[in-house]
């Protein structure tokens, strides 16, 4: 077991509120979640369940209404933004379908673009080196809109493979992918594990979350249940029974 402030992310007694609807219930209770190092945590739960929400809050891309989250040592309510921006940037590696990568740039250039705010200019060598790793070296010069959704999922991952980020946070990682081009999208996240990263990644799919270490189960902004090492069947079987019941 690891010690939480050891933990690359920590997530203690987090509760949220969106202001638009401050009157009703909060969409997130007293949530505690750790990933340590290596570990990689899937985050199920029906639709609604706060999912999404949990995720952006401990990205620091929500500001939590109680509660605190600590993101590679760093509290994050008590950094600025420019500290969050760095601690983002440096440290922090996103795989979201809708955000990943920048659409005027090629894939090499995407790569190497967390780097260069860093002020940093990675070796071309070193960034061909890493897209070879996911089989996109051919495509080095493509942009997004020439890549295939696999391909430019496999290119974020790229970007967070040369980042070694100590977190990366990754929401519905192969949502639109067939499943030859999931597989490979997992093995990367197998890989980013392996080399230390820790993992937090909602999903829906069972088959996606029977790759993790361990399953956080939600229901109406709560953590209800953990699974480890759970088969798809009875990820799916839990999942129904959730959503029955909601
Ligand atoms: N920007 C927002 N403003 C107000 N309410 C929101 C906002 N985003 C989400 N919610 C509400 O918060 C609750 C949790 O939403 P969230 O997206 O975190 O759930 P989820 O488990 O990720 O859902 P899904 O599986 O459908 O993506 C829902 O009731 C949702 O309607």
């Amino acid at each position: 077991m690891i010690a939480v402030d050891a933990a690359p992310l920590a997530v203690s007694q987090v509760s949220y509120s969106y202001a638009s609807r401050a009157r009703s219930a909060p969409v997130l209770h007293d949530v505690d979640l750790t990933v340590g190092v290596g570990e990689w945590v899937a985050v199920m739960g029906p639709s609604g369940s706060g999912k999404s929400t949990l995720l952006l809050c401990a990205a620091g891309l929500l500001r939590t209404s109680a509660g605190a989250v600590t993101l590679d040592g760093v509290d994050v309510g008590g950094a600025s933004e420019a500290q969050l921006t760095r601690l983002r940037r440096d440290r922090v590696g996103f795989v979201f379908q809708e955000f990943n990568l920048v659409p005027a740039l090629t894939a090499e250039q995407n790569v190497g673009l967390p780097a260069r705010f860093g002020g940093i200019r990675r070796k071309r060598q070193e960034i061909h080196a890493v897209l070879d790793r996911v089989g996109m070296q051919p495509k080095a010069r493509s942009r997004p809109d020439e890549l295939s959704g696999g391909q430019r999922q496999r290119v974020a991952i790229a970007r967070a493979l040369v980042s070694r980020p100590a977190v990366v946070f990754a929401h519905e990682p192969t949502g639109s992918l067939d499943s030859k081009s999931a597989d490979q999208v997992l093995e990367l996240v197998h890989e980013l594990v392996q080399q230390g990263t820790a993992v937090l990644m909602v999903t829906h799919d069972p088959r996606v979350a029977a790759r993790a270490d361990r399953i956080v189960w939600l229901r109406d902004g709560r953590i209800v249940d953990e699974m480890t090492a759970a088969s798809t069947e009875d990820i799916a079987a839990h999942l129904a029974s959730l959503e029955d019941a909601v």
